[in-house]
């Protein structure tokens, strides 16, 4: 019996990428639309598939909060076809004219965007990502090989059969989108698989994207963990900012833009805190604060260095009170992960220096770190959310898998 290796993935994805790059933008999109309405008519079947993740998720003793981004429901596939839509409905970036002059010898020089070729990308176990990333992998002229967790192996494997053989269907290379299957060893085939991998994307936590940077030899844009945090400044509306804090840490507290660490300025703890205390114990959320928050709640547990430097991915938030904005952003710069901050302010020059000073893919000014998102940005999706500073920072969307080429036009010019 003859097994197929990643590498063997990798080469009918070279072949495919070689296609796809000459596609048309209605070509393109009309398989997005294919790929969307067969992610719905296969809904059930998908569904089903999702259930064994889930089960067998459950067996192992896996948490409630990454059940919950692991399980896939109709309203959850109709999210992920309408993202395809969403995607089909951008402009294609392939051939975008990013610079164009003409010297002095009258040479014409365009700077223009042409896909990347492969994409691979490791992710977490949300099966929507597959079909995020293989629609944006897709219409910005790239194949893509995915290598989803092994806890999500049964549903990857039922989205990935439909969406290539949609794709196909509609006229694309059938290995435009192709699941890598296996765990870690076939993760660490595809970090290897130099020359048939134009860019790898890691998408997970701290112990993926050690092991991409020790072990890739194929260039990587590694995407990272979300210590994100709120910093209430002595000039915010307090309504507004416990809104906001709500919204950061509960919405979807599993998520890598779900805030982690509340910081208030000492001028408007008073105001603050007691109403901000009250709503969080109200949401069920546990506060693990420092000495000066302790003092407006017994029910505050004492925090440690390990808590500035957690990522709960729970209900559960550290919190503590800072002196001045220069101390908010101190903290933020020792113990951050270069992910979303969000500052609470009435102050223009304090959201500017805030904005300035934190060194993070983004930075929310009067608005909640959920909007780290590239649906929430218009981008349709994201295929990660870049915590390094090459190439891209911040949600990845169309533009941020593509690279570029010079084309150089003369009228027999050679050089003197
Ligand atoms: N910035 C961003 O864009 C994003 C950040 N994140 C962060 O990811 C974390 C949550 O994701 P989590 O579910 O923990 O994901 P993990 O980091 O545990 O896993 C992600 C993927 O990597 C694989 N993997 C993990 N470790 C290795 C390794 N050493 N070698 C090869 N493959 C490996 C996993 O496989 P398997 O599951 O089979 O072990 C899975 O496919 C959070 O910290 C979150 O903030 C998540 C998504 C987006
Ligand atoms: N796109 C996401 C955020 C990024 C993400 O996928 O994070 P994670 O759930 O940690 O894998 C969202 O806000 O829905």
């Amino acid at each position: 019996m003859t097994t197929t290796t990643v590498a063997d993935l990798g080469r009918r994805a070279r072949t495919a990428a070689a296609d796809l790059a000459v596609r048309t933008r209605a070509e393109k999109d009309a398989a997005l639309h294919a790929m969307a309405d067969a992610l719905v008519a296969n809904a059930a079947a998908i569904i089903e598939r999702n259930a064994a993740d889930v089960e067998r998720a459950r067996e192992n003793g896996t948490a409630d909060a990454m059940i919950d981004r692991l399980r896939l429901d109709e309203s959850r596939i109709a999210g992920m076809a309408s993202g395809l839509r969403q995607v089909a409905g951008l402009p294609d970036p392939v051939g975008e004219v990013v610079r164009g002059y003409t010297l002095p010898n009258g040479l014409q020089v365009t700077q223009r965007r042409v896909p990347m070729g492969v994409v691979g990308i490791i992710y977490e176990a949300r099966p929507n990502v597959t079909a995020d990333a293989a629609g944006l992998a897709l219409k910005s002229g790239n194949a893509v090989l995915l290598k989803g967790s092994s806890s999500a192996a049964a549903s990857n494997e039922a989205i990935v059969g439909v969406l290539a053989a949609a794709a196909e269907k509609a006229g694309l290379p059938g290995d435009a989108v192709q699941l890598v299957p296996g765990g870690h060893d076939q993760a660490k085939e595809l970090m290897r698989a130099r020359g048939l991998v134009d860019v790898l994307i890691p998408r997970g936590g701290a112990g993926l994207i050690r092991s991409v940077v020790e072990e890739s030899t194929v260039p990587v844009i590694e995407t990272g963990v979300g210590n994100c945090h709120v910093y209430v400044d002595a000039d915010a509306d307090v309504a507004m900012a416990i809104e906001i804090l709500l919204n950061a840490k509960t919405q979807r507290p599993s998520v890598c833009n779900a805030a982690e660490t509340l910081l208030v300025h000492a001028d408007v703890a008073a105001a603050f805190l007691p109403a901000a205390l009250a709503a969080l114990r109200d949401a069920g959320v546990t506060v693990h604060g420092d000495e000066r928050v302790r003092g407006y709640d017994d029910a505050v547990v004492p925090a440690t260095d390990d808590d500035w430097a957690a990522e709960y991915l729970s209900l559960d938030l550290a919190a503590a009170v800072v002196d001045t904005l220069d101390d908010a952003v101190a903290h933020i710069r020792q113990w951050g992960s270069g992910h979303t901050e969000a500052i609470v302010t009435g102050s223009l020059a304090a959201s500017r220096r805030f904005a300035a000073t934190t060194d993070s893919a983004a930075v929310m000014v009067n608005a909640s770190t959920r909007f780290t998102d590239g649906e929430q940005l218009g981008f349709g999706a994201e295929i990660g959310i870049s915590t390094q500073k090459l190439h891209a920072r911040g949600p990845m969307g169309l533009p941020e898998l593509t690279t570029t080429t010079y084309v150089v036009t003369g009228d027999g010019h050679v050089r003197g």
